[in-house]
C-alpha cells in the first residue's frame, strides 16, 4: 500500500539519485510501519537498490559539519547533532522529506518513562542497563550538546536540541543508522532503513566500494568478505560513545564488495543492496540486524522475537556471592572468588563494574560459573592446598591452567568433558538455588501469570507491554531449562549410585 508519506519519500529518493528494483514493493501499514516485499521472484545476486552516499545523512553531509567538527564531536554523538540540526531546518533541510517520513522516535526502552522502565522491565536483563543508560545519555547531552548551543546561540534554536529531542534522535540512531565507511562513519541511510529484521535469515546485504580515503579492506574495518559484520568490530568503531545503545544496529555495517559486478563497480559514491538468496513473489525481503537475543533486540530496536535461540539470561557474580554467604560466610565467598580469579578465571564484564555468567538458550551455564561453584564447595583442606599452589605458581609466574585444581579436574576451559566432571550433586543443588534466586528478581508474578498476560495483550495496542512480556518469559524459560539441566544431572547421579549399589550387592 503506497501511502501519501511513502509517495513523498519515493519522489525525494528519486530526486536524490536513489534507485530500486521495480520488483520491490514498500508496504506501509499503521500497525507495523514499513515492510519491503518482493513483487516477483528475486534471485540471489540481484542488485535491488543503489544508494548515493551523498543522500545519506552523516556528519560529513550535514550542513552542521563545521559546527560538529569545530566542537570536536564525532561518532554517534556527532550524528545525533547532525540529525537534530537537519530537523531544526525544517523545509530548508535537504533531508526534509526523509525526516518527515521517519518516525519522531523509535519506542526503544531509553525513551520509555521511568515508571514504564521500572514496571515493565523489572527483573529482566534490561532493567538496570536502561536506568543507567538514561542517566548516561542525559550526561552526554549536558556535556556535549548544551555547550554548543551556548557557543552558537544565534544560529541554533534550542527547542530542536533539547534533551527530549536528543533522546528521540538517539532512539532513531539505535534502530536505523548504519556504519557507512571510514569517511562518513555512522549515518542514516534512506531506503536501506526500510527493511525489517529476521534473525539469522536475511535476504539482502548492503555493499559498498572502498573509496580513496577509505581503507583497502571492508568499509566497516572488519575485512569480512562474507558480508557478515562482527558485533565486536562495530563495537570498537563506536568506542567513543559510552552507552550500550551506542553499540546499536550492529547488523547494519555496510560491507565493501571487491567483486561487485554491477554498474557501481569502482563507483565509490554508491552503496548497493544485493540479494543473498532467492525470495519468492509476495514474500517479505528481510535484512538482519545481527544475531541478537531479545534483550538486545528490545534495547536497540524496540521489538522481540518468540523462541529466539540467541537469548540468554545472566547470573551476576554478586548473586553467586550472596548464595555462598547463605551457605558458608561472606569471608568464605570472597576468599574462594579470589582463588578462582588467581587461577585465571573471570566472568563477563557488565556495566558499572558488574560481572556476570551467561546461561545459554538451552539452559547451560557458563563453565566459569561451574568452576567457581566447585571452588566454593571445596573442603577447606583442598582449598588451602590449591591456594598454596596458586601462590607458589603466582610467585614463580608459572601457568596455573592445568596444575592447580585437584586431580579430578583438567582445566580445559569449556570442554564438555570438564563440564560433565564438574556437575556434581552439590554443584547442581547450587545451580538450582541460583536459578530460584535469579527468578525471585522478577517479583511476585509467576511465569504462568506472565504467559497469561501475554495471551491477553495486543501487540498492536500495547507494544511495550507485549515485548517486555516476551523478554520476561524468554528469560524465565531459560531459568526453567537451567533447573531441568541441574535436576537431570542429579537424577543421573542417583541412578548411577543405585546401579553401583546393585552391582556391588550382586557381587557380594
Ligand atoms: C530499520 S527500521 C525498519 C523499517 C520499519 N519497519 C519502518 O516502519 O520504518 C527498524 C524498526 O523496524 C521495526 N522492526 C524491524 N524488524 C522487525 C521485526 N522483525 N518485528 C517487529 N518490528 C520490526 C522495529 O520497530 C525497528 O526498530
Amino acid at each position: 500500500m503506497a501511502t501519501r508519506r511513502l509517495r513523498a519519500l519515493k519522489r525525494w529518493m528519486k530526486s536524490k539519485g536513489f534507485e530500486w528494483s521495480d520488483a520491490l514493493e514498500f508496504v506501509d501499514t499503521p500497525e507495523e510501519g514499513i515492510a519491503v516485499r518482493a513483487l516477483r521472484q528475486l534471485k540471489e545476486g540481484d542488485v535491488v537498490s543503489k544508494i548515493p552516499k551523498a543522500g545519506c545523512l552523516t556528519i560529513k553531509t550535514s550542513g552542521a559539519c563545521e559546527i560538529i567538527e569545530g566542537a570536536g564531536l564525532d561518532g554517534l554523538l556527532g550524528l545525533a547533532f547532525a540529525i537534530m540540526y537537519e530537523r531544526s531546518l525544517g523545509g530548508d533541510s535537504p533531508w526534509d522529506a526523509y525526516l518527515q517520513f521517519s518516525p519522531y522516535q523509535e519506542h526503544v526502552p531509553i525513551v520509555w518513562s521511568l515508571s514504564e522502565v521500572n514496571d515493565l522491565l523489572y527483573g529482566t536483563e534490561l532493567h538496570q542497563t536502561v536506568l543507567e543508560d538514561k542517566a548516561l545519555i542525559y550526561e552526554d547531552w549536558k556535556e556535549n550538546i548544551l555547550p554548543i548551543l551556548d557557543l552558537e546561540s544565534p544560529k541554533l534554536e534550542p527547542k530542536f536540541f533539547d534533551i527530549e529531542q536528543y533522546f528521540a534522535v538517539k532512539s532513531l540512531i539505535s534502530s536505523r543508522s548504519f556504519q557507512i565507511d571510514d569517511y562518513h562513519g555512522f549515518g542514516m541511510v534512506p531506503l536501506a532503513d526500510l527493511f525489517n529484521h529476521k534473525t539469522g535469515a536475511e535476504d539482502v546485504h548492503f555493499t559498498a566500494m572502498s573509496s580513496n580515503y577509505e581503507s583497502d579492506t571492508d568499509v566497516d574495518g572488519s575485512n569480512n568478505d562474507e558480508g557478515i559484520v562482527d558485533e565486536e568490530v562495530l563495537t570498537q568503531n563506536s568506542s567513543l560513545d559510552s552507552t550500550a545503545l551506542d553499540n546499536a544496529h550492529v547488523g547494519n555495517g555496510i560491507v565493501s564488495d571487491s567483486e561487485c559486478s554491477s554498474d557501481t563497480e569502482n563507483d565509490t559514491s554508491m552503496l548497493e543492496m544485493i540479494m543473498i538468496k532467492d525470495v519468492s513473489a509476495g514474500a517479505e525481503v528481510f535484512n538482519t540486524y545481527g544475531l541478537l537475543g531479545n534483550a538486545a533486540l528490545l534495547y536497540r530496536y524496540g521489538f522481540t522475537e518468540q523462541d529466539n535461540s540467541y537469548d540468554i539470561v545472566n547470573i551476576d557474580l554478586q548473586l553467586v556471592l550472596q548464595w555462598c554467604s547463605c551457605v558458608f560466610s561472606d569471608r568464605h565467598g570472597r576468599a574462594r572468588v579470589s582463588l578462582w580469579k588467581r587461577l585465571g578465571y573471570s566472568a563477563c564484564d557488565g556495566s558499572e563494574n558488574t560481572e556476570y555468567f551467561e546461561i545459554s538458550f538451552d539452559g547451560e551455564p557458563q563453565i566459569e560459573l561451574l568452576i567457581l561453584l566447585y571452588i566454593m564447595l571445596l573442603p577447606d583442606s583442598a582449598y588451602h592446598k590449591i591456594d598454596l599452589s596458586a601462590s607458589v605458581a603466582g610467585n614463580t609466574h608459572e601457568s596455573s591452567e592445568t596444575t592447580l585444581l585437584n586431580d579430578h579436574i583438567f582445566l580445559e576451559k569449556a570442554s564438555n568433558m570438564s563440564k560433565k566432571t564438574l556437575l556434581t550433586k552439590e554443584i547442581c543443588d547450587a545451580l538450582l538455588s541460583l536459578a530460584d534466586m535469579r527468578e525471585s528478581l522478577y517479583g511476585l508474578k509467576s511465569i504462568e501469570d506472565d504467559i497469561e498476560a501475554l495471551a491477553r495483550c495486543s501487540l498492536a495496542g500495547e507494544k511495550k507491554l507485549y515485548h517486555s512480556l516476551v523478554l520476561r518469559i524468554s528469560e524465565r524459560k531459560i531459568l526453567q531449562k537451567l533447573r531441568n539441566y541441574a535436576s537431570q544431572q542429579i537424577t543421573n547421579h542417583s541412578s548411577a549410585r543405585k546401579k553401583l549399589k546393585r552391582t556391588t550387592k550382586g557381587k557380594g
